[in-house]
């Protein structure tokens, strides 16, 4: 197969892993950096140009596309699958799983258990936001935040009034969430691959941290997950139309609760914690799953 692999930089471990992982399988693959591609998108042959020369014969596509460039890498992603090009996650459900406010009401709507969240903008009664997701302590988020900076646990009634009102008069973006304790400063981390969670690890966070990111100082273990958490993760990266997807779970009393879905989840962290070939389980769904045109819309919503 020819592999067209949208990835800004070719060094960064999962892209490398999956280079590897399609060559070593017998199969070509292009490095696209997406922000260098550019395309008539007005024609009626749908056509991708890239350092002069037009991308041909594709037989699949493996989007791993930042967060910050979205949008113009979900549009180089639609061209290659208006071109037929199997795409491994499709654009619609990038984009879908990349809006936060988005994702949550879809997964609501379809029964996933989630820790109880409330979106404002200019909340006319802060009290009132605090009591809807149960009072203190609660976590606020900034939207925009990422590797769990912009995540503040706030303790007291007093303590979220004014870290909300402060956000709020900095124009920030942000949610309130229920803070889920028992989950003793854990994620789980369900890495997903065409309706079966073949991995999966928890991530820790320090003594004294609520927060598990690995960039907070949290460290990974494997983990054994139970049943109901595996058809948590299955169905929550079902709804988001998702072939691969990392699902991010919380332990509650009341069951696994979903805090994210992650389109383009990373290698290195579950490859290294659980000495499993992800690269290549993603490579051999594509030898089985994709299909000159095969890009139907997945999902809902
Ligand atoms: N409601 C909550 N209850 C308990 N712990 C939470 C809650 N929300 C977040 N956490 C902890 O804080 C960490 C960071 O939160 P979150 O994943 O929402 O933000 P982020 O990692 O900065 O954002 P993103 O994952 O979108 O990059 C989580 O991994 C989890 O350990
Ligand atoms: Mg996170
Ligand atoms: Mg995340």
């Amino acid at each position: 197969m020819k592999i067209a692999l949208l990835s800004r930089n070719s060094k960064l471990y999962s892209t490398r892993r999956l280079i590897e992982a399609a060559e070593e399988r017998g199969h070509e693959v292009h490095v696209i950096d997406v922000l260098r591609a550019y395309m008539n998108v007005t024609s009626h042959n749908p056509s991708i140009h890239y350092k002069g020369e037009e991308l041909k014969d594709f037989d699949a596509v493996i989007p791993r596309i930042g967060a910050s460039v979205t949008s113009y890498g979900a549009a180089v992603l639609r061209q290659f699958e208006m071109m037929g090009v199997f795409p491994l996650n499709e654009s619609v459900a990038i984009t879908r799983s990349r809006d936060k406010l988005r994702s949550l009401q879809l997964l609501s709507r379809k029964g996933i258990g989630l820790p109880i969240t409330v979106y404002a903008s200019k909340p006319g009664d802060v009290k009132d936001m605090i009591n809807m997701v149960g009072g203190a302590p609660l976590v606020i988020k900034l939207l925009e935040g990422t590797q769990g900076i912009g995540v503040v646990l706030a303790e007291s009634q007093k303590a979220a009034e004014s870290i909300i009102e402060g956000f709020m008069g900095v124009k920030a973006n942000i949610l309130v969430q229920e803070y889920i304790k028992e989950s003793n400063g854990a994620d789980i981390r369900c890495f997903v691959i065409g309706g079966k969670v073949v991995a999966s690890m928890k991530r820790q966070g320090p003594e004294g941290e609520f927060r598990s990111n690995m960039h907070r100082g949290g460290t990974a273990t494997t983990i054994r997950i139970t049943p109901e958490e595996r058809s948590t993760a299955v169905r929550a990266a079902k709804i988001m139309g998702l072939n691969v997807a990392g699902v991010d779970l919380l332990r509650s009393n009341h069951g696994p609760v979903v805090m994210e879905v992650n389109s383009s989840p990373g290698l290195e962290g579950i490859e290294n914690t659980t000495g499993k070939d992800i690269a290549s389980m993603i490579i051999e769904y594509i030898e089985k799953n994709s299909k000159f045109g095969k890009t139907a819309t997945k999902g809902q919503g």
